[in-house]
């Protein structure tokens, strides 16, 4: 069994590197973990729950310190601090990994380092949600799910062996690929989605604008098919620079599709219209099943309440009454005017299951999970 890291610093304790902080300490409680982050209240949201042991304040001492340094940052942050760190001189080795949605341009860089203290792992978890911060983290974000590894070539086998052991407690599934794979297949599988996704809800503004219905009769599959869409715009915009390339590619091909498809109907195909449905339903039908834990967990509950003065108070009554805390409350739509949406979210499934069962039998609400 390979020795696992000593002290480890973890630059971006949002959601990812959160979810990593409590991952970690769960398997491995001997690794001291020092978080740094440009939001302060992460940070002490992480110190507070033990998912870190010490928040760091200078980035050079700290990284001197470091046997292990975990890049959670957006993936044009990465490049910058990797590029510093390449600069010190440091008086031991150190392994640096970072888990950014594109490989190809951490990897480029990555091979490029001269200083011979360093050896790079490129990581990215192939799990996450479109919420941000501390606050949406969660221990078991990585369950089940593939937790891709491009080790630059420099990297021993016996390297790559510790961070696995480090990383042991995501219980992700470990698999190596070069960046060129993994960027052509996250194109593909997650950003260009993420494209369609934005696009469909800009879509859906412009008729919005002159039909207000349209947002409240948008239905469950539009709902599916744009949760992505929320997600933190900055972070996006720097996964798509950085996979240009195939993005571009990938844009086109969608285009000649969407032409395909326009084409048919102009001409009322029927058969061609029905075999593009039919051929389209044995491919996602023929998706592996996701076992549970690679679902992300959003612990949210959606209620409809009553548009009523103190109706918050009384569903947040019931809950404190049975000493569930909510770690996010937030109103977002009116249905049928005379009801309102809360969204609650907390901080496992145990206590959203706690919760429906109160609000749905004491409390009489309708409640609902995505
Ligand atoms: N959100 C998701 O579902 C997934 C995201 N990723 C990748 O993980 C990385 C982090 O994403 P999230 O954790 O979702 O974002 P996040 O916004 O939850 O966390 C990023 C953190 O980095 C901090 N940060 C940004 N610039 C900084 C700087 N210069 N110095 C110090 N701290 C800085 C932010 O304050 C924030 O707390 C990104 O590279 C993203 O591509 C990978 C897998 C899934
Ligand atoms: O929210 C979702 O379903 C996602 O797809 C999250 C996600 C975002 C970025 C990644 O690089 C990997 C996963």
């Amino acid at each position: 069994m390979s020795e696992t890291f000593r002290r480890v610093l973890i630059v971006g304790t949002g959601l990812i590197g959160g979810s990593l902080c409590l991952s970690i300490k769960k398997e491995c409680p001997q690794a001291i973990l020092v978080g740094m982050d440009a939001n302060e209240s992460s940070l002490e949201e992480a110190l507070k729950v033990r998912a870190i042991d010490e928040i760091g304040t200078d980035f050079v001492a700290e990284v001197l310190k470091a046997d292990l340094l975990l890049l959670c940052t957006p993936v044009k942050q990465t490049l910058s601090f990797l590029k510093e760190v390449d600069k010190l001189s440091l008086m031991r080795p150190l392994v640096i990994s970072d888990v950014g949605s594109t490989k190809g341009e951490i990897m480029g860089l990555a091979e490029t380092l001269t200083n011979d203290q360093l050896s790079f792992i490129g990581g990215h978890p192939m799990a996450g949600s479109h919420k941000s911060g501390f606050i949406a983290a969660d221990v078991d974000l990585f369950e089940n799910a593939y937790y891709v590894l491009t080790p630059s070539s420099t990297v021993s086998a016996e390297t790559v062996d510790r961070l696995q052991a480090l990383l042991k407690g995501t219980r992700g599934k470990f698999v190596e690929m070069t960046a060129a794979e993994h960027d052509q297949i996250t194109g593909v599988v997650s950003h260009l989605p993420h494209i369609i996704a934005s696009a469909l809800v800009k879509h859906n503004q412009v008729l919005v604008k002159q039909l207000p219905m349209t947002k409240k009769l948008a239905a469950g599959g539009f709902r599916d098919i744009t949760r992505i869409a929320s997600s933190d715009p900055a972070m996006w915009t720097d996964i798509l620079l950085s996979n240009q390339e195939v993005l571009v590619a990938e844009m086109k091909d969608w285009q000649k599709q969407m032409a395909d498809i326009l084409n048919w109907l102009e001409r009322a195909d029927k058969q061609t219209i029905f075999d593009f449905f039919a051929s389209a339903k044995n491919a996602r039908d023929a998706l592996p099943q996701r076992k549970s834990g690679a679902i992300p967990a959003f612990n949210d509950l959606f209620v409809q309440v009553p548009d009523h003065p103190g109706e918050i108070a009384k569903v947040t009554g019931i809950l404190a009454g049975a000493n569930v805390s909510l770690t996010n409350l937030k109103i977002i739509e009116n249905r049928e005017d005379i009801f309102g949406t809360l969204q609650l979210t907390f901080k496992n499934q145990q206590d959203v299951k706690i919760a429906f069962n109160l609000l749905t039998k004491d409390g009489g609400y309708t409640c609902y999970e995505k």
